[in-house]
C-alpha cells in the first residue's frame, strides 16, 4: 500500500518476541514501566543492595522500571536521582535529569543534584543504540559503563554499591578488573529476566573501598 513502509524481518522478530515475553506481560499486569523493572527485582532479591533512606543514582533510567522499583524500596526517607537521554514521565520520589550522560555538563548536572549527600548505590542500565556492528557497539557500550564507574568515584560513600550492565566483549575483562579493585564484594548476575541471548550481565559490587 502506498505510504507504509515494509516491516524488516528483525523489527517483525523483536516485536513477536517482545509481545510473547512473559515478562513483558507481567510488567503491563503490574503497571511497571519496564520489563527491566524484573532484573533490579532479582538483582535485589540476591543481594539485598538497596535499604530504607537510601541515597540511589539511577543511569539510563528511563521508562522507569529500575527508578519504580528503587523508590518503593528506599522509601519516603531515601532518595533516587535519575537521568536518561530520553524523556520520562514523572515518578513521584524521582528526581529525573533528561540529558546524555556522555557530556560533561550533563554530570555536573547530576552531581549538583547528588550535593554534598553521598550516594549509597549507583546503578547504570545503560544501553547505546545498537548498530549491529561489535566493532562499533562494544567500544561504544563499555565507554559507556565507564563513565557510569567514574562517577562512583565522586559520589558513593563507603561501602556503597554498584550496579551494571555490561555487554561480555572486548574490554569486560579489564573492565571487572578494576571494579574488583574498588569494591570488597564483586559478584556477576545474569537474572533470569535477561534474554539469554543477550550478551548483557550484571555485575554486582558492594563495599566500596577506594
Ligand atoms: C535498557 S534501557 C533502561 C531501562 C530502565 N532501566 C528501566 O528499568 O526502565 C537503557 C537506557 O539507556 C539510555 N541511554 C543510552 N545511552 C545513554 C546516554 N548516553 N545517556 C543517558 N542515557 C542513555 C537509553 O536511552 C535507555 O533508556
Amino acid at each position: 500500500m502506498a505510504g507504509k513502509k515494509k516491516r524488516s524481518a528483525s523489527s517483525t522478530r523483536w516485536m513477536k518476541e517482545h509481545f510473547d515475553d512473559q515478562y513483558v506481560k507481567e510488567a503491563q499486569k503490574k503497571g511497571l514501566r519496564s520489563r527491566a523493572a524484573f532484573k533490579i527485582e532479582e538483582i535485589q532479591g540476591k543481594d539485598k543492595l538497596l535499604k530504607p533512606g537510601m541515597t540511589v543514582v539511577d543511569l539510563g533510567a528511563a521508562p522507569g522500571g529500575w527508578s519504580q522499583y528503587a523508590v518503593q524500596e528506599v522509601g519516603l526517607d531515601g532518595m533516587v536521582i535519575a537521568c536518561d537521554i530520553l524523556s520520562m514521565d514523572p515518578i513521584a520520589g524521582v528526581d529525573f535529569l533528561q540529558g546524555d550522560f556522555r557530556e560533561e555538563a550533563v554530570l555536573n548536572a547530576l552531581l549538583k543534584k547528588v550535593g554534598d549527600t553521598k550516594v549509597d548505590v549507583v546503578m547504570s542500565d545503560m544501553a547505546p543504540n545498537f548498530s549491529g556492528s561489535a566493532a562499533v557497539d562494544q567500544p561504544s557500550s563499555m565507554y559507556l559503563v565507564e563513565l557510569a564507574f567514574d562517577m562512583c568515584h565522586q559520589v558513593l560513600a563507603p561501602n556503597g554499591a554498584f550496579v551494571v550492565k555490561v555487554f561480555q566483549g572486548e574490554g569486560f575483562d579489564q573492565y571487572l578488573a578494576e571494579v574488583r579493585k574498588a569494591f570488597k564484594v564483586v559478584k556477576i548476575r545474569k537474572p533470569d529476566s535477561s534474554r539469554a541471548r543477550s550478551r548483557e550481565v550484571y555485575i554486582v559490587a558492594s563495599g566500596y573501598k577506594l
